[in-house]
C-alpha cells in the first residue's frame, strides 16, 4: 500500500501499515472551543525567520512544500507552549476537492478551505529533524487556517510558482521568503499534543493552531488542486485533496492563551 488520499489508499486504511494511526495522541482534531482551557501562564509565540533560509519549493506527491536551510539556528520559533527554540524546517499546505472543505483541524465542527503548516524541530535537544520527529517533544507545527475570500498577495508568491512544479518530484529555487508574511494579524492560539497528520503519523508534535484565519481566493486554491500526485511521464492524477479527517481527542486538553 502506498498511502495517499484516495478510496484505496486513504486515511481509513493507513492503520494497516501505520498502527499508530489508532494511537492516543493523533492529529488533526476538531477543536470544541467551549472545552478549551484558558492558560494565563501561556506566553505569546515568537517566530523569528530569516528570509535567506528559504531554499526550494517542491511537489512531493502529497503536498507542495517550501524547504528551509535548517543547518543552523537562523529561523526559529520560541515561546508559547515551547521550551527552548524550534528550528524552521518547511511549510506546506492541506486542501480539499472543493472550497467548503480542506482544512485538517476543525473548529466546533467547522472546516476551513485549507490549512498551512509551519514545521519546526527541537534543535536544542536533538541533532537532526528525523531524530526529533521520533521524540515526544521533537516537533512544533504552527497551523494557520485559510478561508475563501480576497486573493492573498503574500500567498501569491507560492501559488504563482506551482506551474513550475506540477509533477511529483519537481522542485524549483525559492528563496528570499519569510513565512511570517503568511501569518494573520493576531498570533492568539490553541495548543495541544498530537502527531504528524501524514504517515508515519509519529506522535511527536506540539501543535500551535492560530485562531485567526488568513484569506485565499478560490482561484488560488484551484492552483493547488492542479498539482499532480504523479511524476512526469506517468498517467496524470491531480492532487485534489490531501487532508486527514479529525481524530479522537482521547482525553487530551486543548489550551488557549
Ligand atoms: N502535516 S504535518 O503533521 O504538519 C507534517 C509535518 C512534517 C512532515 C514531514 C515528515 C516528517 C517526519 C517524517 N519521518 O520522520 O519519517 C517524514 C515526513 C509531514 C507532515
Ligand atoms: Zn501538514
Amino acid at each position: 500500500l502506498h498511502w495517499g488520499y484516495d478510496e484505496h489508499n486513504g486515511p481509513a486504511r493507513w492503520k494497516e501499515v501505520f498502527p499508530v494511526a489508532n494511537g492516543d495522541r493523533q492529529s488533526p482534531i476538531d477543536i470544541q472551543t467551549e472545552e478549551t482551557k484558558y492558560d494565563p501562564a501561556l506566553p505569546p509565540i515568537s517566530p523569528n525567520y530569516d528570509p535567506t533560509s528559504a531554499k526550494v519549493i517542491l511537489n512531493n506527491g502529497h503536498s507542495t512544500s517550501v524547504e528551509f536551510d535548517d543547518t543552523e539556528n537562523k529561523s526559529v520559533l520560541r515561546g508559547g507552549p515551547l521550551s527552548g527554540s524550534y528550528r524552521l524546517r518547511q511549510i506546506h499546505f492541506h486542501w480539499g476537492a472543493s472550497d467548503d472543505i480542506g482544512s485538517e483541524h476543525a473548529v466546533d465542527g467547522k472546516k476551513y478551505a485549507a490549512e498551512l503548516h509551519v514545521v519546526h524541530w527541537n534543535s536544542d535537544k536533538y541533532s537532526t529533524f528525523v531524530e526529533a520527529a521520533r521524540q515526544r517533544d521533537g516537533l512544533a507545527v504552527m497551523a494557520v487556517f485559510l478561508k475563501i475570500g480576497e486573493c492573498n498577495s503574500q500567498l501569491k508568491k507560492i501559488t504563482d510558482r506551482l506551474d513550475a512544479i506540477r509533477a511529483k518530484g519537481k522542485q524549483a529555487l525559492f528563496t528570499n521568503f519569510d513565512p511570517s508574511c503568511l501569518l494573520p494579524h493576531s498570533l492568539d492560539y490553541w495548543t495541544y499534543l498530537g502527531s504528524l497528520t501524514v504517515p508515519p503519523l509519529l506522535e511527536s508534535v506540539i501543535w500551535i493552531i492560530l485562531r485567526e484565519p488568513i484569506s485565499v481566493s478560490s482561484e488560488q486554491l484551484a492552483k493547488f488542486r492542479s498539482l499532480l500526485c504523479t511524476a512526469e511521464g506517468e498517467g496524470a492524477c491531480c492532487m485534489l485533496r490531501n487532508y486527514r479527517p479529525p481524530q479522537p481527542l482521547k482525553g487530551r486538553e486543548v489550551r488557549r492563551n
